[in-house]
Formats: C-alpha cells, sequence, structure tokens
C-alpha cells in the first residue's frame, strides 16, 4: 500500500482529480476507451468537481458506481445523484454513465443484466474506493448478509447485499471485479478514517472489507 498524506483537503482533490484523469488519458492513448468506477458517499464530491472539469476525452470513458443504494435518482441518498450533481457536468457530461439503480424492485433482479452492460468495460481502468467508518467499501460491509460470496474468488461481478449498517438494500460490484481494477485509490477524509484504515490493514477482510484492496492500492488523505 502506498499512502499520500495531503496539507489539506483541497490540495487532495485537486491532486487527486489531477492522478486519475492522467491514468484515464494515459490508458485513452492506447485503447479506445477507458472506465472509471467511483464511490458515493460524503466524501468524493469535492474530487469529482474537478475531475469533471478535465480535458480528457470523457466521450470514450464510461462511468459506474462501485455500489448503490436500491432509492430512486432523486432520493437524497442515491449515490447517482451525486454523481450527476458534482462528477456528470461540464467536461464530464460527455462521458457513458451506467446507473447501477434500473428501477427493478430489488437488486437481485438487477444484477444479471447490469452484468451484461458492465462486461465490456472491465476490467476497470480506474477504481477510485471510498471506505466508511466501519471498514465498509463500496458495499461491502462488515457482517453483510452475502459477504462470504461477494469476497470470494469466483463471485460474479455484482450483488445485492444488505447489512445492519446500510440503510436501504444496496447493489455493490463485487471483490474480483474491483481488485481486477489496472488502477486502485482509495480516498478517505478525517482522523477517524485515518484510525479505521490503520486497524483495517491488521484485519481480514471478512472483518474490514477494504483490507482486501490495499496491498495494491494507493490510499489518499487529508486531515
Ligand atoms: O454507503 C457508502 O459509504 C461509503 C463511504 O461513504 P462516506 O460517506 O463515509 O464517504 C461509500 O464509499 C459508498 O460508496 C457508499 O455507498
Amino acid at each position: 500500500m502506498e499512502f499520500r498524506d495531503y496539507p489539506d483537503r483541497e490540495m487532495l482533490a485537486l491532486s487527486l482529480a489531477d492522478q486519475l484523469a492522467s491514468q484515464l488519458a494515459q490508458h485513452l492513448r492506447a485503447h479506445p476507451s477507458a472506465s472509471l468506477c467511483v464511490p458515493g458517499g460524503t466524501t468524493p464530491s469535492p474530487v469529482f468537481e474537478t475531475l469533471s472539469g478535465t480535458d480528457i476525452d470523457w466521450d470514450r470513458v464510461t462511468v459506474f458506481l462501485g455500489d448503490e443504494r436500491w432509492v430512486d435518482g432523486d432520493h437524497k441518498r442515491s449515490n447517482t445523484r451525486l454523481l450527476r450533481r458534482h462528477l456528470l457536468k461540464d467536461r464530464a457530461a460527455g462521458a457513458n454513465y451506467i446507473d447501477l439503480y434500473t428501477g427493478a424492485d430489488r437488486p437481485d433482479d438487477a444484477t444479471g443484466p447490469l452484468a451484461e452492460a458492465l462486461a465490456p468495460h472491465l476490467p476497470i481502468t480506474v477504481a477510485l474506493l471510498g471506505m466508511g467508518n466501519d471498514m465498509h467499501t463500496a458495499s461491502l460491509f462488515p457482517g453483510a448478509d452475502h459477504l462470504a460470496a461477494a469476497m470470494a474468488p469466483d463471485a460474479p461481478p455484482l450483488m445485492a447485499i444488505r447489512a445492519e449498517g446500510a440503510e436501504e438494500p444496496r447493489i455493490t460490484l463485487t471483490r474480483p471485479i474491483l481488485s481486477g481494477a489496472f488502477n486502485i485509490h482509495v480516498l478517505i477524509m478525517g482522523p477517524e478514517k485515518r484510525e479505521a484504515l490503520d486497524r483495517a490493514a491488521r484485519l481480514d477482510p471478512m472483518e474490514a472489507p477494504i483490507r482486501a484492496f490495499l496491498d495494491s492500492a494507493i490510499v489518499h488523505w487529508a486531515e
């Protein structure tokens, strides 16, 4: 794991957005398309704001979330809503977006069609992961009902998942799809998350799912 410590959150957002854009642009120089997997939650919006204005060929970039809460796109807890407000605008408005919320009654009914939609965009070019204070990442929560299956090497690309720490049913990309990304970044802010990261580094991925991605990730942190 590489740990990058920034002087403040603004510097982190500017620098990380630049690193993500550079990796996408570099991939696009050698390939017809690239994919960007991003987190939802409360942390990434400043990074998204900067990234949305970067000058890359967004028409050739496919964006999708690492996980989605099973709520309508205009619900205040929708991760897609966050993306539409902070990332999929300005220059990045041209990106192809795969919405993980299909409107099906249950996320279980969406995993098959979504796996087909994602397949042409795998392996992920750049995966940005978030982390909760409970050491979950995407919707891979400690204690979640299908965590063992979602962490297995032969897990399907997406799974429906429920957890006590999650307010609503979720859909999540699974461990093999996320860990197969060419470039993995973890974004955390604040002292609590730094402590959680240190704790996670000493735990098994079933207790601290973020642990599964740390060995090959660059972690970006600011107070
Ligand atoms: O529920 C979620 O939580 C994590 C962490 O979110 P944060 O609010 O602590 O930044 C996020 O990465 C994930 O995408 C989201 O669905």
